[in-house]
């Protein structure tokens, strides 16, 4: 079964439950603390494996006129009923080895009395109860396809618990709390349950009864707290003891242990009779501990845990959904299906496809080409369509996302016209073992059919790689020769929420007009070297983007004046405490890798930024090369500080420099690290990653280089290294 219709089981249930199921969270929190408050109460004085019931029974009884009941609560505190001197009977706490008094019965506080109605019966009386147990039902039902999604997700049960791939925040932290949550939820569920039936007398009868065991003949008349049968049984076994109501041999002594109830002779000790407690008591005694945390205050904390839980779970899960709804009703066309002649499909489940596609849409728009863009399950036939492009994401374990499952059975079906130019874009992972592999099986579904001519080879993407993306595009715009460019600001990025910073420090503008500003978030934000920073001048709607390297918390921008630069004047008219609003991007593709131990950074003016906040924090000897390259030794001046301290602390391994301008014939940083042929191939050779921050043409170059050295001292071509994600670019 695929995963999706897990997924939507757990969002309807989830959906249709979720008020009932915050109101029960809510009490419930409140409710964990009653067990915790009365356990602090301490009058659980002695242990109770330590005490017999005989040694009780003999201090009370030389203590007060008579004992009525004796009781052991969940909380170990032992009860009794007792007849004092004055002739009154007077219930209250007693240290079970001495008899006396410890405390009075404690009263039900308001608010623990206000949530448990709200919590059970939600004021409603017996449909309440109703109510509430259906819903602990569904949120058992919602725990367990949880669990199926999960494992799912992982890649079988075994993988249960292994590392979680971050795609999303709340999604993250939905599954990782979720892992441990879900067992404590699936109990508090049933045993709601179990406590609802038992309400409403649902479980079956109890059919125990007690069964007479033969008197000894000549049994002594003995002392109680002689009997035996007291002697050897510890207070921790017993729940309640009933003592003769009269000195009438028939009256016995009633004894309720946790599994069974037996009757005592009060003279001889022996026993009487006995009565097994049937399983359903049995369940009941157990599901109302578990459900309540009564006498545990380990487990109450692990119920109140669970509680903020099941909160975080519906925040989480509906703001996914919301995040997912407003990614994928982005469809407006302007174009029918019969009129286009661009026909755009697209596979997503989360959303973020439509993303790539949307921008793919608009460029094309753009360009004059008649486009229509629809999901993959919608696939039908196109009357004026000669080309189809295909942007499919993969699920499972290589499976389709939701939106596509019924693609390939449509397209056996369907009968085209006209033939279709087709290329297929894979988003996915290589971080699943199946990289792509629904768009590999798309793209080879449509290579054998009649009607579909495939004019690109299946391009995939890792990690919604905007780089990656632009590469395909570049390719896919050379071969229909439409001109197509689709900047990174185009896309719509959910997460980016505006934010005020401070400017800390900031640099003299140096000979080539850059400088260095350094601002501090006056909110705690999260961000990485190589996120962007995105600031819209103002009375400009079109925003910038400046790559973020990170010291100590604060962002490092190195940003170049332009002459008639609105962004870059107006930073440079910053000054010292002044506020600065932007919004962060994260550009997880040009993170700095965690898993290789060396990485060659290469950057030309302006882009040594996010690698100044990638040197800064790599405090675990990883080997870092730096090359860079500027105009002058002066141009150098902003950066200086920082790359000696580097290299003396030993964060940066060693840097590599170029000026173009210090001497006759210009020298680039691609000219540079052509002399370094050794260190670049064995590096890539032993799967270390190469990140380029710069300028475009400087990227260009570099990889040109870059490809020489591969060809001439690993006998392969660059795009192996490409493909497998060693080379991140980020430029501009
Ligand atoms: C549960 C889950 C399973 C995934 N399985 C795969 C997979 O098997 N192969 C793969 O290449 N990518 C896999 N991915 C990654 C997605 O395909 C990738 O993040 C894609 O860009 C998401 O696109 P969407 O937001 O449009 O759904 C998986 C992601 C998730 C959350």
């Amino acid at each position: 079964m695929t995963i999706s219709i897990w997924r939507y089981s757990h969002l309807t249930l989830a959906i249709s439950s979720a008020l009932f199921i915050i109101i029960a969270s809510v009490t419930g929190i409140i409710l964990a603390f009653e067990p915790i408050s009365n356990k602090l109460n301490s009058y659980d004085v002695v242990l109770l494996k330590d005490v017999s019931i005989s040694e009780t029974i003999s201090v009370l009884q030389q203590k007060y006129d008579e004992v009525i009941t004796i009781e052991v609560d969940e909380n170990d505190f032992v009860l009794a009923n007792v007849v004092l001197e004055n002739g009154k009977s007077e219930t209250f706490y007693i240290n079970p080895k001495t008899g006396e008094k410890v405390g009075e019965i404690l009263e039900k506080q308001a608010i623990f009395e206000f949530a448990t109605t709200l919590h059970r019966s939600l004021f409603l009386k017996s449909t309440g109860r109703f109510i509430i147990g259906f819903v602990s039902f569904l949120l058992f039902l919602i725990a367990v396809t949880g669990i199926l999604l999960i494992v799912k997700r992982q890649g079988g049960v075994s993988k249960f618990f292994s590392k979680i791939i971050k795609e999303d925040l709340n999604q993250y932290y939905h599954i990782i709390i979720g892992r441990y949550a879900l067992i404590p939820i699936i109990m508090i569920t049933i045993t709601g349950v179990y406590l609802s039936l038992e309400k409403f007398s649902l479980l079956p009868k109890n059919k125990s009864f007690h069964q007479s065991i033969a008197p000894l003949k000549n049994a002594k008349k003995i002392k109680t707290s002689d009997f035996e049968f007291f002697k050897s049984t510890k207070l921790e076994e017993v729940k309640k003891i009933e003592f003769p109501f009269s000195t009438d041999e028939e009256d016995y002594f009633f004894v309720k242990l946790v599994d069974k109830e037996m009757a005592v002779h009060q003279l001889t000790g022996q026993i009487v009779s006995q009565k097994k407690q049937s399983l359903i008591a049995l369940g009941s005694y157990y599901s109302l501990l578990l459900h309540t945390g009564k006498g545990s205050i380990l487990w109450s904390m692990v119920l109140l845990l669970a509680c903020f839980a099941i909160l975080f779970f519906i925040f989480s899960g509906f703001s996914m959904t919301l995040k997912r709804k407003k990614t994928t009703t982005l469809i407006k066309n302007k174009f029918n299906k019969d009129a286009a002649t661009y026909i755009i499909l697209v596979g997503s489940e989360t959303g973020s496809t439509f993303n790539f596609a949307v921008a793919f849409y608009n460029a094309l728009l753009t360009a004059g080409k008649s486009v229509f863009l629809s999901e993959l399950n919608e696939y039908t036939t196109y009357k004026k369509a000669q080309n189809i492009i295909i942007f499919t994401a993969t699920y499972g374990e290589g499976e389709a996302p939701v939106n596509a499952n019924k693609f390939i059975r449509k397209v056996n079906k369907i009968d085209q016209k006209r033939v279709l130019s087709f290329s297929v874009v894979g988003f996915g992972s290589v971080e699943y073992e199946y990289f792509c592999k629904y768009a590999i099986l798309v793209q080879s579904h449509l290579q054998i059919q009649e009607k579909f001519r495939s004019v690109l080879p299946i391009f995939k993407i890792n990690n919604q790689s905007f780089s990656d993306f632009n590469n395909w595009l570049k390719e896919w715009s050379s071969f229909y020769k439409i001109p197509l460019k689709i900047k990174k600001e185009a896309f719509q990025f959910s997460d980016e929420k505006k934010q005020e910073f401070t400017v800390i420090s900031k640099t003299e503008i140096n000979i080539d007009d850059t400088f260095l500003v350094q601002l501090k978030s006056n909110k705690k934000i999260k961000f990485e070297s190589g996120d962007l920073l995105s600031i819209t001048p103002k009375n400009e709607n079109r925003n910038r983007l400046y790559s973020i390297g990170k010291i100590d918390k604060t962002i490092l921008l190195s940003i170049k004046k332009h002459e008639f630069g609105s962004c870059s004047s107006y930073f440079n008219s910053l000054e010292i405490g002044d506020k600065v609003v932007a919004s962060i991007q994260k550009n997880k593709e040009f993170y700095f890798p965690k898993k290789t131990k060396e990485v060659i950074l290469i950057a030309n003016g302006t882009g040594i930024a996010p690698f100044l906040g990638m040197i800064y924090k790599n405090k675990t000897a990883k080997k870092i090369h730096l090359f860079w390259g500027g105009r002058t030794k002066e141009s150098c001046g902003i950066y200086k500080e920082k790359i000696k301290a580097a290299l003396e602390d030993q964060s940066l391994t060693s840097f590599y420099s170029s000026f173009s301008q210090e001497q006759e014939e210009k020298i680039y940083i691609q000219d540079i690290i052509l002399n370094y042929p050794k260190l670049i191939s064995s590096a890539l050779e032993r799967g270390s990653s190469i990140m380029i921050c710069g300028s475009l043409n400087m990227q260009k170059s570099v990889l040109k280089v870059l490809e020489e050295i591969t060809k001439k001292h690993l006998k392969t071509s660059l795009k192996k290294f490409e493909e497998n994600h060693q080379i991140k670019t980020d430029c501009y």
